[in-house]
C-alpha cells in the first residue's frame, strides 16, 4: 500500500499529444489519486510544437531524464524563458487533466504548471505551497531515475518541503500497459501562437476546475499581458445563494494565487525589473458584463467558455460601437464555469460550476464555533445554536427537523407572545408606550394593530426600536429558562448535553449570538420571502415588503452566520442539508474535536 502524502509534484515526460491519448490521463489521474490528497502540481515536460523529444517513447528512462537535466543545467549559459510554439494538445490535455481529476479525486487542488509550456529554456520557478514527493511517469524502482528526478525538481523548482530528506519519488503510470497506437503517425496540427494581450472576466467565486481552464488557456495565449475583470456584488445579486459569494478581495486573491503558482506572470508596474518573458496580471473591478473588454484599444484577444461565448460576441458590437478592432474570440475546451444551475431539479453536487459549489456549502461550518467568555453571560450545560433569519425563510421548517433529530427548539416569536401576556410587567410597558388601543376586548395585547404601528406609518422606526428594547430582554430571560430547564431535564435523565436550537427572526439584531455557540441562518430570495408571507400571513404586499425592510440583509446575517441553509427548494433538499448540518455538528460537539485540524481535514 502506497503512503498517502498531502501534496506533491507530478512530472510528465511523455509528449502531451500522447498524454491526451484515450485513457492515458484516467490512469496517470487513478495513480495520483493513491498518493496525493490536498494539494498537487504538474509538470508538462514535452509540449513542443515540433516533434517531441521524447514523445516516442524511450524505454529507458536514465537517458530521458540525463536529456532534461542536461537542458536544466545550461540554464545558467542559454537565454532564460525563450518563447516557442506549443502543440494545440495542451489544450485538450489541460481539459482532460483537470476534469478527470475533479471526478475522482474529490478535494484534490490541481496545478498544472504553464510555465514550461511554450517556452524554451524556463528559469526556475516558485512554487508557492510545500511539496511532500514526486511523482513521475518514469520506472522509480531505479535508483538512478530516483536521484534524477529529485535533481531535475530541485533544479527547476524553489519550493518549501516539510521532510528533511530527499523527496520521496513513486511512479504513478506504467505506459508499458498503455495502448498508444495511432498517437504517433496523426496528422501534424498547428502550432498555437500568442495572441496578444488577453481579456477575461467572471465571477471566481470558488477557482474550481473551470476558472482553471479560462485563467489556465488564457495564461497561454497571453504574450505580455492578461486584464481580468471580476464582478462586483451589485451584478450577482441574482445569483442563486448570492449572499454565499466570497467578497471581491478575497476572489480577487484567489485569482492572482493559482496565476502566480502556475504561470510567470508579474502584478506590479511593468517599468520594474522582470523576468524575461513575464507576463503582466492586471485585475479589475467591473460593475457591468462588459468592462474595460468594450474600451481598452490595447486588447487582441477575449477567452471564453462555451457558456459565455455569446458575451464575446456582445463585447466586439461594443467595441465596433467605439471605433475599436473587434477581439478575436477564443473559446475554452470544455468546463463549466459561472452559470446558474437549476438546483431544485438537479440536487447533483458532483457537477463543477460556482452556484453547485455554493450550494454544496449549505449545512457545512462556515468559521470556528463561538469561544465563551466571562461577558457573554451564556447558559450553562448547553450547546446554543440561534437559527435566524429573514421573515418567512423556512426558520420553523428546519426547527421542526433539528426537532425531529434530537434538538431542542425554543420558538422566539412564541416567548414574544408570551413576554406581554396581561398581568405582566411588560405587557403594562408596551400598552404605557403604545396606548390602550392596542389592547382588544378580551384584555390582551391586539398584536396585528401593534405590528400596523411598528412595521408601518411614519413613526416606524422608532416605534419598533421601542418595542424590542422593552420586550427583548424578557424574552432573553425567558429563552434562558428555557434552556436551563432542559439542561435540567438531560442531566436528570443522564441524556448527552442537549443542542439548544434559539429560532429567533431578529437574534443579531438583538446581539444575543454573543450566548450561542454557532448562528445558523436561513437565506430565500427577498421577492420569495415576500410571495411566501403574502400567501402565509395574507399580507399585502408592501406590508410584507414593509417587514422585510425593517429586518437587516440576508448579507448581513450570512457575515456572521456559522451555518447557511436554504428552504428554496423541494422539502426533501431541505431535509438533507439539516441532516448534513446536524451530523457534522455531532462531530464538533465530541471533546476531541478540533477546528483547525477540522478544516485541515475538509480541504482533502
Ligand atoms: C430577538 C428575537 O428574534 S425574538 C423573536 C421576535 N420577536 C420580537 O422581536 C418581539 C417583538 N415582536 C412582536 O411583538 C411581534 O412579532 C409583532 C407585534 C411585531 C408582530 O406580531 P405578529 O404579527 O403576530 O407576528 P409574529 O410575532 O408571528 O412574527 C411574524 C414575523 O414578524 C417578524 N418580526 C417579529 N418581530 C420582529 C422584530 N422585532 N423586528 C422585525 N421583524 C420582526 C418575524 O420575521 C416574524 O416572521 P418569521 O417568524 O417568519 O420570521
Amino acid at each position: 500500500m502506497l503512503k498517502m502524502h498531502r501534496s506533491g509534484i507530478l512530472v510528465l515526460t511523455k509528449h502531451v499529444s500522447s498524454l491526451c491519448h484515450g485513457d492515458v490521463v484516467k490512469h496517470i489521474v487513478a495513480g495520483v489519486k493513491k498518493v496525493v490528497s490536498s494539494t498537487l502540481y504538474v509538470h508538462v515536460e514535452n509540449a513542443s510544437s515540433k516533434s517531441n523529444a521524447c514523445g516516442d517513447f524511450n524505454p529507458n528512462d536514465a537517458d530521458i531524464l540525463s536529456r532534461l537535466l542536461q537542458g536544466a543545467e545550461k540554464v545558467d549559459v542559454q537565454p532564460k524563458n525563450v518563447p516557442e510554439e506549443f502543440s494545440p494538445d495542451v489544450f485538450p490535455f489541460l481539459w482532460k487533466f483537470y476534469s478527470e481529476a475533479a471526478s475522482q479525486c474529490h478535494g484534490l487542488d490541481v496545478n498544472i504548471l504553464l510555465h514550461t509550456v511554450g517556452c524554451k529554456n524556463p528559469a526556475k520557478h516558485q512554487l508557492y505551497r510545500p511539496i511532500q514527493c514526486i511523482m513521475a511517469d518514469l520506472d522509480s524502482r531505479s535508483q538512478e531515475v530516483c536521484q534524477l528526478l529529485q535533481k531535475f525538481v530541485s533544479s527547476n523548482y524553489n519550493y518549501e518541503s516539510p521532510v528533511d530528506h530527499k523527496l520521496p519519488v513513486i511512479e504513478i503510470a506504467d505506459y508499458s500497459k498503455m495502448d498508444f497506437s495511432n498517437t504517433t503517425n496523426s496528422s501534424p496540427k498547428q502550432p498555437c501562437n500568442r495572441k496578444g494581450s488577453i481579456v477575461l472576466g467572471g465571477t471566481f467565486d470558488h477557482v474550481h476546475t473551470g476558472h482553471k481552464l479560462l485563467l489556465s488557456e488564457a495564461t497561454l495565449l497571453a504574450d505580455k499581458r492578461i486584464l481580468i475583470g471580476i464582478t462586483d456584488a451589485g451584478l450577482l445579486k441574482r445569483k442563486i445563494l448570492s449572499e454565499l459569494i466570497k467578497p471581491w478581495e478575497q476572489r480577487k486573491i484567489q485569482v492572482e494565487h493559482f496565476l502566480r503558482d502556475i504561470a510567470n506572470i508579474y502584478v506590479n508596474q511593468p517599468s520594474e525589473k522582470h523576468p524575461a518573458n513575464s507576463k503582466l496580471l492586471e485585475i479589475v473591478q467591473i460593475e457591468d458584463p462588459i468592462g474595460p473588454a468594450g474600451t481598452d484599444p490595447n486588447l487582441q484577444c477575449i477567452v471564453v467558455s462555451k457558456e459565455t461565448e455569446k458575451g464575446g460576441h456582445v463585447v466586439n458590437e461594443e467595441r465596433l460601437k467605439n471605433g475599436l478592432n473587434p477581439l478575436y474570440v477564443h473559446v475554452i475546451t470544455g468546463g463549466v464555469l459561472d452559470t446558474d444551475v437549476d438546483l431544485s431539479k438537479s440536487t447533483n453536487e458532483s457537477k463543477v460550476s460556482s452556484s453547485t459549489l455554493r450550494f454544496a456549502m449549505l449545512g457545512t461550518l462556515l468559521r470556528a464555533p463561538n469561544t465563551r467568555t466571562s461577558t457573554s453571560n451564556h447558559p450553562e450545560g448547553a450547546y446554543v445554536i440561534g437559527l435566524t433569519g429573514g421573515i418567512a425563510s423556512g426558520k420553523t421548517a428546519i426547527g421542526q427537523r433539528l426537532a425531529k433529530l434530537g434538538a431542542t427548539v425554543i420558538d422566539c416569536d412564541k416567548l414574544g407572545h408570551k413576554a406581554y401576556e396581561p398581568g405582566t410587567l411588560t405587557f403594562e410597558k408596551v400598552v404605557k408606550r403604545f396606548g390602550s388601543d392596542i389592547v382588544d376586548k378580551s384584555g390582551a395585547i391586539n398584536r396585528g394593530i401593534l405590528a400596523s404601528k411598528v412595521f408601518s406609518g411614519d413613526d416606524k422606526k422608532t416605534n419598533l426600536q421601542d418595542l424590542n428594547h422593552i420586550v427583548w430582554p424578557e424574552i432573553e430571560r425567558l429563552a434562558k429558562i428555557a434552556i436551563t430547564e432542559t439542561v435540567g431535564q438531560h442531566q436528570s435523565q443522564k441524556l448527552p448535553k442537549p443542542v439548544c436550537i434559539l429560532d429567533a427572526a431578529v437574534l443579531l439584531e438583538a446581539g444575543w449570538d454573543k450566548f450561542t455557540e454557532e448562528v445558523w441562518v436561513s437565506v430565500v430570495p427577498p421577492s420569495e420571502a415576500v410571495k411566501r408571507v403574502m400567501e402565509r400571513d395574507g399580507r399585502t404586499e408592501e406590508d410584507a415588503e414593509n417587514r422585510l425592510r425593517s429586518q437587516i440583509t440576508n448579507a448581513e446575517r450570512v457575515k456572521k452566520a456559522h451555518v447557511v441553509l436554504s428552504t428554496l427548494w423541494a422539502p426533501e433538499v431541505t431535509q438533507k442539508q439539516v441532516e448534513k448540518a446536524w451530523t457534522l455538528l455531532s462531530q464538533r460537539m465530541q471533546p476531541d474535536w478540533n477546528y483547525t485540524e477540522a478544516t485541515e481535514e475538509s480541504k482533502l
